[in-house]
């Protein structure tokens, strides 16, 4: 199912990113027929239903945050695409990982192996990346378009404001954002070439206002340790220990 509003806002990122929404259905009809039948349904939400769950991006206080994230090793982490070498670097495997496979390739190829969970986004612009979710062990394909098949859609847009849009789906009890800054410095684990300084900056932007539309909705309680985002309870990392259970 369809969240309520996101058709508006997916023919508004169409319209300013000029994306062909054909090409993002093709995307998803091909990721479809590479994925298998499997229970990630179900193993997703055993994750995160209920359960304080960290959703980890690449902005600039991810530097920070990684001392503190070896501190909760028992918390659900899903982590956004190019967190995934530092977080792994520093002995933290992600449970979920949110991708549409513009990431490190090695460091996805070694994680690909795990138990970890991959949750490619099929768009218009990564089919010919598609072919990489052979080699996953878990995995779950979405669209931003209409959801069919294996093919899910809970919202969101980058992979980091993705990743809470899902945990919100599976009902998690608490989201707590690290890494997820957003405003117009971008994070140097995200590794964007000059060229696209430009589009990444309004994908943040766009991300950003997404969260602050869900957070209008969810029943998740939502914290960022990062900068401030409306509708989230700014919280310092002192304050983790109260908050994680
Ligand atoms: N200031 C920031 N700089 C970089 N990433 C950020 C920032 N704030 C939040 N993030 C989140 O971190 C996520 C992971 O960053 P990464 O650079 O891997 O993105 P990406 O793979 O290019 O993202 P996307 O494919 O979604 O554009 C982003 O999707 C975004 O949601
Ligand atoms: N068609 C298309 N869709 C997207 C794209 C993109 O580059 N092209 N990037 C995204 C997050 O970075 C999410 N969705
Ligand atoms: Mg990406």
């Amino acid at each position: 199912m369809l969240l309520l509003g996101w058709k508006q806002r997916y023919s508004d990122i169409l319209k300013e990113f000029r994306y062909d929404g054909k090409k993002d259905k093709e995307s998803a009809i091909i990721l479809n027929s590479i994925l298998k039948k499997s229970d990630i349904n179900k193993k997703i939400l055993n994750l995160v239903k209920g359960k304080t769950v960290l959703v980890i991006g690449s902005g600039p206080s991810l530097s920070s945050a990684i001392p503190k994230l070896r501190n909760y090793k028992n918390s659900i982490k899903i982590a956004a695409d190019s967190s995934i070498k530092p977080l792994v670097e520093n002995g933290i495997i992600p449970d979920i990982i949110v991708t549409d496979l513009d990431g490190d390739e090695n460091i996805l190829e070694k994680i690909a192996k795990t138990k970890s969970i991959f949750v490619v986004h099929a768009h218009g612009d990564n089919i010919e990346k598609l072919e990489f979710v052979k080699k996953i062990k878990n995995c779950m394909g979405t669209t931003q378009s209409i959801p069919f098949g294996k093919i899910h859609n809970f919202g969101g847009f980058t992979d980091g404001d993705r990743g809470v849009f899902l945990a919100n789906h599976y009902d998690a009890k608490k989201i707590i954002l690290f890494g997820m800054d957003f405003g117009d410095r971008i994070g140097k684990f995200s590794k964007t070439k000059k060229s696209e300084r430009k589009t990444k900056l309004m994908k943040l932007k766009r991300g950003k206002s997404l969260l602050e539309w869900l957070a209008t909705f969810t029943k998740s309680e939502l914290f960022t340790t990062s900068k401030p985002i409306k509708g989230f309870k700014k919280i310092s990392y002192k304050e983790l220990d109260i908050i994680i259970t």
